[in-house]
C-alpha cells in the first residue's frame, strides 16, 4: 500500500469517532484532507466543524460543510488531526504544515483527540522530525539562541508565514525524552507562540494505518 492509501484508510476509519449531531474539530494536513473528504459524505449528520487552518476551512466549505468560529463553541466531543510523529504514550510532534497554534487551540476545546497517521509516524522517541516552533518574527533570533542552549539547531522555515502572521523555526537535534516539561519550558519563552510538542494535548487514541489495516492505539 502507498502512504496515501494508508492515509485514506485512517481518514475513513476516523468517521467512526465522529459523534452524530455534534460539531467536529478538524485538523490540518494531507491525512486530514482524506478525512474531510469522507466527512463530506455524512455532512447532513453533523452540526458543522471548527477548523484549525484556512486550508482546512476552504476544503470543508468546498464540500458544503458549515465551519464555525472557535469562539462560537465551548467544547467539542472530538478533534481529529494528523501528526508528524507520535510515540507510544500518545505524545506528538505537530506543525509540519505550520498549523500548530490553531491545532492546539481546537484540540484544547475537545474532549478527545483522535490522531490519524500512517505507520511511518510512530516513533520510540520524539525528535527525529524537526520540531516546529511558531515564533513572533521579532523574537526569531532570540528564541533560536535559547533553543541552541537546549542542544537544538533552529532553522527558519523559508517563505512560510502562519495563519497568525508569524514564522516557524524548525529545530533539529533535540531528543525529546520528556515531552511535557520541554513543552512547558519552550512555551513560556517570550516570543514563542506555540511549540509543536503536543504533550498536554496528547492523543486519546491513534488510528494507525498499516499494510495489515487500521491499528488502534489507546492512551
Ligand atoms: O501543521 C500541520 C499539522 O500539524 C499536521 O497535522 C501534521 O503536519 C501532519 O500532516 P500530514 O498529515 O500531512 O503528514
Amino acid at each position: 500500500m502507498t502512504q496515501d492509501e494508508l492515509k485514506a484508510l485512517v481518514g475513513r476509519a476516523a468517521l467512526d469517532h465522529v459523534v452524530p449531531g455534534t460539531i467536529v474539530g478538524v485538523g490540518t494536513g494531507s491525512t486530514v484532507n482524506f478525512f474531510i473528504d469522507e466527512l463530506a459524505k455524512i455532512k447532513d449528520r453533523i452540526a458543522g466543524a471548527v477548523s484549525s487552518s484556512h486550508r482546512s476551512t476552504e476544503r470543508l466549505q468546498a464540500h458544503g460543510i458549515r465551519v464555525l468560529d472557535a469562539n462560537e463553541v465551548e467544547s467539542l466531543p472530538v478533534y481529529i488531526d494528523g501528526a508528524d510523529e507520535i510515540d507510544q504514550r500518545g505524545f506528538m510532534i505537530k506543525g509540519g504544515g505550520a498549523a500548530l497554534t490553531r491545532e492546539k487551540i481546537v484540540a484544547d476545546l475537545a474532549e478527545r483527540f483522535v490522531c490519524i497517521a500512517d505507520a511511518s509516524k510512530l516513533v520510540t522517541t520524539l525528535g527525529r522530525f524537526p520540531l516546529p516552533v511558531e515564533v513572533i518574527p521579532m523574537a526569531r533570533a532570540q528564541v533560536a539562541r535559547r533553543l541552541a542552549r537546549l542542544g537544538g539547531e533552529a532553522v527558519l522555515r523559508e517563505g512560510v508565514v502562519t495563519d497568525n502572521g508569524n514564522v516557524i523555526l524548525d529545530v533539529r537535534g533535540l531528543s525529546i525524552t520528556d515531552p511535557l516539561p520541554m513543552e512547558t519550558e519552550i512555551n513560556q519563552w517570550p516570543g514563542v507562540v506555540t511549540v509543536g510538542i503536543f504533550a498536554r494535548h496528547r492523543a486519546s487514541v491513534c488510528l494507525l494505518g498499516t499494510p495489515e489495516g487500521v491499528r488502534t492505539l489507546s492512551f
